[in-house]
Formats: structure tokens, sequence, C-alpha cells
């Protein structure tokens, strides 16, 4: 094999390229696959492990923005749409535009993949970068692992494998669906991204997760008041309500054992007196409630007593 003479740290090389915007236009070429896979980029010279290969190259938008074009994009053109963190914001490199850009042809191959994605810093902005896995040999696919699991194709290239040797995984990819393909990108810059290169660019679901625990992790008790037992709860509720009523709405008892007494004398007065009455019991025992809650209120029902009864709670109350 070839030596490759390397003009550049793989990182230069990448700066130079991202800055200018150009890929090694020479050095790869886009090939037709089949109706399934459609194109992939393939390597027409000898690389070596840790090259720069491709960027994937689009335009730079924020989160909004993405999610606005998403909204009014077609499924095929949001497949294009590559979100990534930077600086604890989510961004978006939006390669939807057919231009000759190669980067965004590249394919997923997550059992053998040669490449890996990277975030590369140039003149203050993020690109996302390809550098190779391992030696990649002249007429190679350039392949990455977009991550995940659960791409279409791959389920189907194991159906195939399964029902026919006859048919390669190659043979049967479909596309995956708009935010799949997003979340599985996303996990594979995270995956392959390391400290010193780029921060980790987690997928949206695990950037809310992170940001939820690391909003929990950095609070002290004394910002974040703990959360209270149920008994707690309870006490803090029959204190909440007691401190937000009126003296309108529970008047205090002027004396409670005075009225306490004056209750049972009542109510035996009462039995003895209108036992039989019900509808005066009754009447009684409405003036009982309210005079251990209110005054007003008892000398409102109080009209509705007998004479000696009247007599008697204002004794009582004049002690
Ligand atoms: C970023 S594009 C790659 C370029 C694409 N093949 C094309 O022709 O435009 C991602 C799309 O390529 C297809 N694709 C990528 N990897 C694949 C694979 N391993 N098998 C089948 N299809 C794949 C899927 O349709 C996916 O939505």
């Amino acid at each position: 094999m070839a030596t490759i003479r390397r003009r550049n740290t793989p990182l230069k090389d990448a700066i130079a390229h991202a800055t200018r915007a150009i890929d090694k236009a020479t050095e790869l070429e886009v090939k037709y696959i089949n109706s399934f896979k459609g194109r992939g980029l393939f390597a027409k010279v000898p690389y070596q492990k840790g090259d720069f290969i491709v960027e994937y190259r689009g335009e730079l938008i924020s989160s909004q923005e993405s999610e606005r074009r998403r909204g009014i994009y077609h499924s095929k053109c949001t497949v294009f749409m590559f979100d990534f963190c930077w600086k604890e914001r989510m961004w978006c490199i939006d390669a939807a535009q057919e231009d000759d850009s190669l980067g965004r042809l590249v394919n997923d191959d997550h059992i053998y993949p040669n490449c890996k994605m990277k975030r590369v810093i140039a003149e203050g902005k993020p690109h996302l970068c390809l550098f190779a896995l391992r030696d990649i040999k002249a007429g190679e696919e350039i392949t990455y692992d977009y991550g995940g699991s659960d791409w279409p194709w791959r389920k189907q290239a194991k159906v195939q494998e399964t029902a026919s040797d006859t048919l390669s995984s190659e043979e049967v990819p479909q596309s995956p669906s708009p935010s799949k393909m997003q979340a599985k990108v996303q996990n594979t810059v995270a995956d392959t991204l390391s400290s010193e290169e780029v921060p980790h660019s987690p997928s949206f679901s695990e950037m809310q997760a992170k940001t939820q625990e690391t909003g929990a992790d950095t609070l002290s008790s004394e910002e974040v008041p703990q959360s209270p037992s149920v008994s707690e709860m309870q006490a803090k509720t029959q204190e909440t309500s007691a401190d937000t009523l009126s003296s309108e709405e529970v008047p205090q008892s002027p004396s409670v054992s005075k009225m306490q007494r004056m209750w049972m004398y009542m109510r035996t007065m009462t039995v003895e007196q209108h036992v039989g009455q019900g509808h005066k019991v009754r009447i009684i025992q409405n003036v009982i409630f309210h005079i251990t809650h209110t005054h007003i209120h008892t000398y409102i029902n109080i009209y509705n007593l007998t004479f000696r009864l009247k007599l008697y709670l204002l004794v009582m109350c004049l002690e």
C-alpha cells in the first residue's frame, strides 16, 4: 500500500477544508448504490487511520430555526438536518440543500464503520467532520455509525439476511424518520468526540435529562427547599388554611371552657324541655354550633330559643 504523505495534522486538514468550504474532490467520489440506499461516498485513494475525510457541510442554524424548517420541509429533506450541541446549546447543520458537498451523502454502518464524526471549531464556528477510524482502501465506501439500534434499514437487513442468503444488507435499506435521524446522528457525535477535541453532543432527550440532573445536582438544599413528607404536607396545609382564613370565617371563642359548660347545660336543658320537639332540638344544636364559633351567630340564633334559654345565655355571656 502506497504511503500517504500528510501535509497537515488531521485536525488542521479538517480546519483548512472547513474554512474554505471545500471537499477532497479528487480523493472521493459519489456513486449510486441501489434504490434503497441511494448514493454513497467512496474513497478514490487510500486513507490512514485518523485522517480527515470530509465535512458534513451545510448551513449552520439555531435549534429554533431548525424546528421551524422541520415544520415546512419534506421528510426527505429533514433527514439531512444534523442537530448537535455546542456551547451548551443545540445547533443544526442543515444540509438539505442539494449542492455539491460530499459529506451529506455518507451512509450509515453501525457494524463496521470506517469513520467517525467529530465537531471541529474553525474561526469560531463549529463544523462536523468525519475522520478515519482505521485505514481505508481505495474503492471503499465511506461510512460512519449513525448511532442507536433501531434504524429501519438495519432491521430489514437482518430480516433479509435470515430470509435469504442471496440478499446483502446493502440491498434492503429504508429511509429513517427525520426525528430518528437526528437522534442517531447526535448520538454518534456524542459517542465519538473526545473531550479534548470537542464536547459531546447529546440528543435532545438526553439534553433534557442532563439539564434536569445538572440542575438538581448543582442546587444546594438551601436553594431548593426539600419536598416535605405527606404528613408534613398535611400539617402545612392545615397551617396554611388556618393562616389564610380571616377572623370572619373562623372567629375565636372568647372562653372555650365557659362555652363548653354552657353547651352542656343547654344540651341537657334542651333535651329536658324540648323532648319530642325535634325542630327545637335542631335549633339548639345550631346555636351551640355557632356558640363554639361565633358570638354573632349565637346571638342571631338565640332569637329562635325559648325565653328561658335566652335569659340563661345572656347571663352566661355577661359573667
Ligand atoms: C444522509 S443521507 C445519506 C445519503 C443518501 N444515501 C442519499 O442518497 O442521499 C441518509 C439516508 O441514506 C440512507 N441510508 C444511509 N445509510 C444507509 C444504510 N446503511 N442502508 C440503507 N440506507 C441508508 C437512508 O435513506 C437515509 O435516510
